[in-house]
């Protein structure tokens, strides 16, 4: 494994705290984002992700802590690190009163590009989000997944090296999802840097490098998807039988299972390495038991989740 130097680090915090009218909603958040990845916050309702990001996109200011972004420290060149990112809130910038060719040649000139690199720079980003052929139309008339690719075209107008996506699929169909992530993948090949916001753990497994669990206003747990699962038990391999003499004899056999009677299957605890699948297979060879279906089952990122953030909903905690 190689040490990530801060030199490395797209984005980093230590000690990140903001607090609104007294009530502390980031109490110490430390977070390094290697660069070219795909960063994942994750955390329940009001749990203050929004509030990172616009921290670190310098749209809201923080209480304390240390904050440097695109290697500029936030407090002392908010100027320089505006100039290495580009944000999609949950809120989009874009005017619907306007084709989508007009949006785009609009942030071109706000980031004062010359006409013609400019009218070069939406075609290219157009047809890259596949939004040439709905160019010519009012972005009203697009459907919600065309809406946040072309948000996400606007952003990349100015050419910054970290994005911050705010719930980018929140309220997105299936299809468009999958496009959206494909956008992403995407951008990460092309060396951005992707910091983004989640309430979907299937989106932070199948996206993010990395994922940080905001809870309680600290990083409850962080790492990749399958260090996350790691940390937390539930991982067993299920053995399904058809013959309940089999069934029997192989739950009377195995000490540590726990029996679904009625199923004819048992479920032995195990972390799903090759190891222990090989002793449960040599164990069963050596019985003589047949099981007709053996299945690995690890825990997935509603285990884990869940039991970091103890399942609660912030928000309609606060309003109870
Ligand atoms: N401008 C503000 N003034 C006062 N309180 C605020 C403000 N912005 C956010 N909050 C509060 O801070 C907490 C965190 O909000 P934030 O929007 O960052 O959470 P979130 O994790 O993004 O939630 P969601 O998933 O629902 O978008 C919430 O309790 C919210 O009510």
């Amino acid at each position: 494994m190689t040490t990530t130097t801060s030199r490395e680090l797209a984005i980093e915090t230590r000690g990140l705290r903001k607090a609104y009218g007294g009530k502390a909603v980031l109490g110490g958040v430390d977070l390094a984002v290697p660069q070219g990845s795909v960063y994942a916050l994750l955390g329940p309702n009001g749990a203050g992700k929004t509030t990172v990001v616009k921290i670190l996109s310098t749209l809201t200011s923080a209480d304390g802590g240390e904050i440097r972004v695109g290697g500029h420290d936030l407090a002392a060149e908010p100027q320089a690190v505006r100039g290495a990112i580009g944000v999609t809130g949950q809120f989009s910038a874009v005017d619907g009163l306007i084709t989508g060719e007009e949006n785009m040649l609009l942030m071109a000139d706000l980031h004062h590009l010359p006409k013609q690199e400019g009218r070069r720079a939406a075609a290219a980003l157009l047809e890259r989000f596949g939004l040439a052929e709905a160019a010519k139309k009012p972005a009203a008339t697009y459907s919600g997944g065309m809406k946040r690719r072309l948000d996400i075209a606007m952003t990349l107008v100015g050419g910054p090296r970290i994005i911050f996506l705010d719930e980018p699929t929140t309220g997105l169909d299936p299809r468009s999802r999958h496009t959206m992530w494909g956008v992403i993948r995407e951008l990460v090949s092309g060396g951005v840097t992707v910091f983004l916001t989640t309430q979907y753990l299937e989106e932070a497994d199948e996206l993010a490098d990395r994922i940080a669990v905001l809870n309680d206003g600290r990083i409850a747990a962080e790492g990749s998807a399958e260090e996350l699962k790691r940390l937390i038990p539930g991982g067993h391999v299920r053995l399904r039988f058809s013959d309940p003499d089999a069934y029997r004899a192989a739950a009377t056999a195995l000490r540590e299972v726990s029996r679904d009677d009625e199923a004819l299957a048992l479920q032995i605890p195990s972390d799903g390495t090759q190891r222990e699948l090989r002793s449960i297979l040599d164990w069963l060879d050596s019985t003589g038991v047949e099981a007709d279906e053996l299945t690995v089952h690890t825990p997935d990122l509603d285990d884990v989740f869940f039991a970091l953030t103890g399942g609660t909903d912030k928000t309609e905690e606060t309003v109870r």
